[in-house]
């Protein structure tokens, strides 16, 4: 059989997701997609084109035929249908995120952290209105190597797995404490809607219960019509048959957070209901409130 062609980002991370699902696979080669996001550090995401800037370009390469499947980090996909079908949920790594270079009982009042993602920013400022939160942006490389600058960084506990990270020392973040994003920890495989034989290769990486989360989580986000932009967390956690999700959403300063959480079987219908909950409680103008 020929190789499966994947196309992926061409982070460290990336490729390695994309290469964790070749070897699954069998055959496979890697045909690396240089992304506006990757080149474009200097800029924030939301100025470059906000959700999604990650994947549309690696989702072109199968639409035009390059390769034949698409790797993605969940928590990337855009919550809109896409050209793509998503033909795999793989069993999801640990959805956390961690702090790295000093834990964060440690650290001093006014101690300095680096975060990109508006979500983590406003849980950080919530949880410790004293720390100077730092916008920082780059690979995973990159962000590590602001540690000693800035007092500690927040990234995923999945990337500093998947990398192999030890230093600098990092400790995850409890879910309580650090919601995280939806789709967190996962990787989502997509081909073309029409590739017969090979959709069917692509479910037998599927993980039922990681996908059940993740559908549970992104159902939230698209009800708000937002992804990674706004400060708006969800965790799911499928058992058996049920699921339970939990939601919150954080005003971008860190004054105010509002949290839901609830229990449900179809996991469209519990992030809707989430969703609404929240949006009840005032989450449209809370999450949207720019500082
Ligand atoms: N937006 C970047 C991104 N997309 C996925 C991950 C981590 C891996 C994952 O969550 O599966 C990261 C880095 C980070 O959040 O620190």
């Amino acid at each position: 059989m020929a190789p499966v062609r994947i196309a992926t980002r061409r982070s460290a991370l990336a490729r390695w997701q994309a290469s964790l699902v070749g070897e699954r696979l069998g055959r496979y080669e890697l045909v690396e997609v240089h992304t506006a996001g990757d080149r474009d550090q200097a800029s924030s995401l939301a100025e470059i084109g906000g959700q999604g800037v990650f994947v549309k370009e690696v989702q072109a390469a199968v639409v035009r035929g390059e390769a034949d499947i698409a790797v993605h980090s969940a928590k990337d996909l855009p919550t809109a249908a896409g050209p793509l079908l998503l033909a795999a949920v793989l069993e999801r790594a640990d959805a956390r995120d961690a702090i790295v270079g000093a834990r964060l009982e440690e650290l001093a009042i006014g101690a300095r952290v680096g975060t990109s993602a508006p979500r983590r920013a406003a849980q950080l400022r919530l949880l410790r209105p004293d720390l100077e939160v730092v916008s920082i942006r780059g690979n995973i490389a990159t962000r590590l190597g602001r540690v000693g600058e800035l007092d500690a960084i927040v990234m995923a506990v999945a990337a500093l797995e998947r990398l192999g990270l030890e230093e600098p020392p990092w400790w995850p973040l409890p879910e309580e404490v650090l919601c995280p994003q939806a789709g967190q920890g996962a990787i989502a495989v997509e081909c073309a809607p029409d590739a017969d034989g090979l959709i069917e290769r692509l479910r037998s990486l599927d993980d039922d219960r990681s996908r059940r989360e993740i559908e549970a989580e992104r159902a939230v986000l698209a009800a708000f019509g937002t992804g990674c932009a706004l400060p708006l967390g969800a965790r799911a956690h499928a058992d058996g048959s049920s699921l339970r999700l939990r939601a919150v959403a954080v005003d971008p300063d860190g004054t105010r957070q509002l949290e839901v959480e609830r229990e449900g079987v179809d996991p469209a219908t519990l992030g809707a209901t989430v969703a609404e909950v929240l949006r009840r409680l005032g989450a449209d103008a809370l999450v949207g409130a720019r500082p």
